[in-house]
């Protein structure tokens, strides 16, 4: 048996073998940089909401919230990351954007099967995995399966609450449309905390995966329009105002409407 090693544990002949820019340009390897570290950083993220998904159905709610806090944290990191792009001026990216053809972010397998495991289904997402068979069946999964916030809800009306069966037994990989009964039931867990202290502390931990995502994409849309300002994206939409038009996009949109209650 061969004596492990740092390099051979971190398979690092593999991983630093996976950079390769088309252009001379510098900025180039600080693009492909982040993105690959983004990509792992999903990864990990997709790995954690499987675990807390499961968890949930179980009724393990606090087991689940470890899981959960890893995944604000790590969305924490990701939001960080804009600070290094930042320092590539628009004549920088320019330089190499050419190269980049029609691709996008907005094609990343594992960023549709984060928002799908959250409960943000959109199933048109699936046709941009044509060529890789593999991302689609995962993306396909996610997307037919019970949500992070169809097992909430699902964990309420266990402990007893007044939900209604739609929001129980659906087509998971619909579009969820957010319901005044659900809202009205996680009102009651915020009224009286203590008699109800898993649920609302699941229910803050989800708000704080919903707060860090969309201050991700805030950053997303503050780094974009500094770098391209007005261009369109090289992925087919208007590029700042397309994303800017996410940034209010909500996971548990209850957990959001209900507060003008409390
Ligand atoms: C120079 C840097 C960047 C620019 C100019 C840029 C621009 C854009 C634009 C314009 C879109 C809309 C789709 C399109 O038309 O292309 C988009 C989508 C997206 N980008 Fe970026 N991006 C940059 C860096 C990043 C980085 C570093 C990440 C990840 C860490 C990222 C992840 C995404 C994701 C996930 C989407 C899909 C968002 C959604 O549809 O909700 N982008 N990007
Ligand atoms: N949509 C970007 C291009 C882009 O950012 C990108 C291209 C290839 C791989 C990852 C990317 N990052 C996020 O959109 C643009 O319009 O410049």
């Amino acid at each position: 048996m061969t004596d492990m090693t740092y390099a051979r544990y971190l398979a690092l002949d593999d991983l630093l073998a996976a950079q390769h820019p088309v252009s001379d340009e510098h900025d180039e390897l600080l693009f492909i940089v982040i993105h690959q570290t983004k990509e792992l950083w999903l990864k990990q993220i997709l790995s954690e909401l499987h675990l807390a998904i499961g968890l949930v159905q179980r009724d393990a709610l606090v087991e689940a919230y470890k899981s959960l806090a890893r995944v604000s944290r790590i969305q924490s990191v990701m939001t960080l990351a804009w600070e290094v792009l930042a320092t590539m001026t628009p004549s920088d990216y320019s330089t190499f954007r050419p190269v980049l053809g029609t691709s996008s972010g907005f094609q990343s397998d594992q960023f549709r099967t984060m928002e799908f495991l959250l409960g943000l289904k959109q199933a048109g997402h699936l046709e941009f995995q044509a060529d890789r068979p593999h991302a689609r069946a995962a993306m396909e999964q996610a997307l037919c399966q019970p949500s992070l916030w169809d097992e909430a809800n699902r964990a309420l009306a266990r402990a007893g609450f007044a939900l209604p069966p739609e929001a129980l037994e659906r087509d998971f990989s619909a579009t969820y449309e957010p319901s005044p009964q659900v809202e009205a039931a996680w009102l009651e867990v915020y009224r009286d905390p203590h008699r109800h202290w898993d649920l609302y502390q699941l229910a803050e931990k989800l708000v704080d995966i919903d707060d860090a995502l969309s201050t991700w994409r805030h950053k997303h849309v503050l780094t974009v329009s500094r770098i391209i300002g007005g261009k369109p994206g090289t992925g087919g939409t208007s590029g700042v105002p397309y994303l800017a038009s996410t940034v209010t996009k909500r996971a548990f949109p209850e957990l959001w409407s209900l507060r003008t209650s409390l």
